[in-house]
């Protein structure tokens, strides 16, 4: 398969090791400095790049009728304008906040949880997140699918960073250096803590997770998620 990777910046990297282990040619690498690029050698493209970026470079990649796997964070005010355009197109879109195989269980388990905890009024959520110190956007793309899933399963109405009115997820961002991305879910209550924690060792897990996306959407058309490259229902 013939990938365009759109953003050469730690993940760009990470994905070509993994892509070119499993047999893939990477045959573009484009970047903020890219001048020209060539639509008509691609199966697919794998976006990940900037906030300011993604969004152009996506939409770019459906007029030249190429599929895209789009893992940039923070550009989601547009993401209602992408789908449309994906439609309008004819093109193949997945995006996800983030790629990882164990993630995507975490996704899964957090709804569950929402489930259960839903009439258990004694207890408040709240979600940390902890990222290395370059990262551009706050709080992390994970962390607003996690508040999703809990909104979408209780009767919690939305989210804010650091503090949040009663009814709403605080959700906290912290920035150390050299962590790829730890995320917690805790129901507080005056007498215990329940909590589900995700830790990535490295990015080795989002990468791998993007390259099977890509090779999942080939020859498909239309807007789909990890649940259903990843079967889980
Ligand atoms: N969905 C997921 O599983 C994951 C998502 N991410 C997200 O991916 C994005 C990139 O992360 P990193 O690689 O760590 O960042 P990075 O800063 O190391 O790399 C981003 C690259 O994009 C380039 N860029 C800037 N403007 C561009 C343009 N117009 N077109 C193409 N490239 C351009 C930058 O020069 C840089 O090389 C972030 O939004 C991050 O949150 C990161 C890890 C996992
Ligand atoms: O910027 C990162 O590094 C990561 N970004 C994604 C996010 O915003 O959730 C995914 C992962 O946590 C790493």
């Amino acid at each position: 398969m013939k990938i365009a990777l759109f953003g050469y910046g730690k993940m760009g990297k990470m994905i070509e090791q993994i892509a070119e282990n499993r047999g893939h040619e990477i045959v573009a690498k484009i970047d903020v400095d890219t001048v020209e690029v060539d639509f008509s050698n691609m199966d697919v493209a794998i976006d990940f790049s900037m906030p300011s970026a993604a969004f152009g470079n996506i939409t770019q990649c459906f007029e030249h009728g190429v599929p895209v796997i789009s893992g940039t964070t923070g550009w989601l005010q547009d993401f209602n304008k992408a789908l449309a355009r994906c439609e309008e197109t004819g093109s193949a879109f997945i995006y996800a906040s983030n790629f990882s195989l164990g993630v995507n269980i975490f996704f899964e388990l957090n709804e569950y949880l929402a489930k259960m905890m839903r009439q258990l009024k004694q207890y408040n959520v709240d979600i940390e997140e902890i990222h290395h110190t370059q990262k551009l956007d706050s709080p992390s793309g994970t962390a607003i699918t996690l508040a999703e899933g809990i909104i979408a399963n209780t009767d919690y109405t939305g989210w804010k960073l650091d503090e949040a009115p009663k009814g709403e997820i605080p959700i906290i961002a912290r920035r150390i250096a050299d962590t790829p991305g730890t995320h917690t879910v805790n129901y507080e209550s005056e007498v215990d803590t329940i909590a589900i924690v995700h830790t990535a060792h490295n990015r080795q897990g989002f990468a791998l997770g993007a390259v099977i996306a890509a090779e999942w959407i080939v020859g498909k058309k239309g807007v789909f998620t990890m649940k259903d490259v990843l079967n889980l229902g």
